[in-house]
C-alpha cells in the first residue's frame, strides 16, 4: 500500500535555547529519519524525554520543516508546494491533537467557534453546512450539544480534549498525530479518550501516530511502535513484538522499566543519563549507555537491519537475538561497566 506520509532522511537542527542568543550550539532533535505511515494504521512512539518524538510528530503532520530531507504526503514532497497549496494539504489531511488542552484552545472562543474555525479558514460548504458539520463533530467525540457555546474555562479537562480531538477532525484528515493527549488529563478521565480516539480512527478509517510516555498505552494502541533515541529512530516493530522480542538493546531496555509489562524482572540498568543532544555521540548514540558497545558502536551508526518479522527492522550492530527473552537477558547480562 501506498505511503500517506512519507519521510525521506529528516533531520531537524535547532539552535540551543541554553547558549544565549549568539551560540553556535546546536540541538539535534531528529537525526535522518526514515519513516512511512499507511493509510490507517496506528504508530507510537516510544522514547525518553528530549529524543525528538515531539519532533518528529509535528514534521510528520506539516507544522515543522525539517532542516534537511523530505516530508511527501501520497507521494508529493510536501515542502517543495507553494505554501498556499501546503496550508491545503496539510489543513486537509491532518490534524493534530496536544498535550494540554487548556492551552491548545482558544479561551476566549466557544466551543462552536473553535469547531466553525477551521472550516472557515477553509472555506468548507455552506455556512449552514459548517453549522451542521460543528453539530456532527460534537456527536462525534460525545460532547452534548448543550456544550456548544461553552468557553473552555467552563469544561471539564476530558471535555477540553474532546473539544481539541473534534477540531483536529473538522476538515476530515487522514492522518492524526495525538501528542501525549491523555498525560495532562485526570487518570479517570484517560481510558475514555483513549477509547475514543480507538474507536474514532475505526470509525473514520484514520491513520494515528500516537506520542506517549505511557508505554503500556502505546503497545496497545499501536500497530506498530517506533522507538527514539537521540534525535534517531532505532527500532520499528510490530506492537506485538516489541515487550520481549524487540532487536535493540535500547527498546529492550526501555520496556523492561516498564511495570507490568514483564514482571517480575529487574529492569536492564543503563549506564549513565542520556547525552547532550547538543553533542550527541559518535557512532551509534546509544553506545555510551549500552552493555554491548564496542568499538565498531563508536565508529559507525549502524544502518537498519531487517529482523524476521515483516515490518520489523533496528539499527544496532550487537542486537540481542531475537528468541532470547528479555527474562533471560537479564539473567545472562555481563555485568554492566560504565563506559
Ligand atoms: N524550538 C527549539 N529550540 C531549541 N531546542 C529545541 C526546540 N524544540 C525542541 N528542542 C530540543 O530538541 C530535542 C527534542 O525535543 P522534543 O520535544 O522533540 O523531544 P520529546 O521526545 O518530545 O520530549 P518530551 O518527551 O520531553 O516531550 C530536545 O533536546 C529539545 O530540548
Amino acid at each position: 500500500m501506498s505511503a500517506l506520509v512519507e519521510l525521506a532522511q529528516a533531520h531537524v537542527v535547532h539552535k540551543a535555547r541554553s547558549g544565549g542568543l549568539f551560540t553556535r550550539d546546536r540541538v539535534y532533535a531528529l537525526t535522518g529519519a526514515d519513516l512511512a505511515i499507511a493509510p490507517g494504521e496506528t504508530v507510537g512512539v516510544v522514547g525518553e524525554s528530549g529524543c525528538g518524538k515531539s519532533t518528529l510528530a509535528k514534521v510528520l503532520v506539516g507544522v515543522e520543516r525539517p532542516t534537511r530531507g523530505t516530508v511527501s504526503f501520497r507521494g508529493r514532497d510536501l515542502w517543495a508546494m507553494p505554501p498556499a497549496e501546503r496550508r491545503r494539504v496539510v489543513g486537509g489531511s491532518t490534524g493534530m491533537i496536544f498535550q494540554d488542552p487548556s492551552t491548545a484552545l482558544n479561551r476566549r472562543l466557544t466551543v462552536r467557534q473553535i469547531l466553525r474555525d477551521p472550516l472557515d479558514v477553509h472555506d468548507r460548504g455552506t455556512r449552514a453546512q459548517r453549522d451542521e458539520r460543528v453539530r456532527e463533530l460534537m456527536a462525534l467525540v460525545g460532547l452534548p450539544r448543550a456544550l456548544a457555546e461553552a468557553l473552555p474555562g467552563q469544561l471539564s479537562g476530558g471535555q477540553r480534549q474532546r473539544v481539541a480531538i473534534a477540531r483536529a477532525l473538522a476538515l476530515d484528515p487522514d492522518l492524526v498525530v495525538a501528542d501525549e493527549p491523555t498525560s495532562a488529563l485526570d487518570v479517570s478521565v484517560r481510558a475514555q479518550i483513549l477509547n475514543l480516539l480507538l474507536d474514532l480512527k475505526e470509525r473514520l478509517g484514520l491513520a494515528l501516530v500516537f506520542v506517549s510516555h505511557d508505554i503500556q498505552t502505546v503497545r496497545r494502541m499501536s500497530d506498530r511502535v517506533i522507538t527514539m533515541y537521540l534525535g534517531r529512530i532505532v527500532e520499528e516493530s510490530p506492537a506485538a513484538l516489541v515487550t520481549d522480542r524487540a532487536r535493540h538493546p535500547y527498546t529492550r531496555a526501555l520496556f523492561s522499566a516498564t511495570p507490568g509489562l514483564l514482571d517480575p524482572i529487574d529492569p536492564i540498568p543503563l549506564a549513565g543519563p542520556v547525552p547532550s543532544a547538543t553533542r550527541p555521540p559518535s557512532g551509534c548514540p546509544f553506545r555510551t549507555r549500552c552493555w554491548k558497545a564496542d568499538g565498531l558502536c563508536g565508529r559507525e551508526m549502524p544502518g537498519f537491519s531487517a529482523a524476521s518479522s515483516p515490518g520489523h527492522r533496528f539499527r544496532c550492530h550487537h542486537p540481542v537475538q531475537e528468541d532470547e527473552s528479555t527474562r533471560d537477558l537479564v539473567r545472562r547480562r555481563a555485568p554492566m561497566e560504565a563506559p
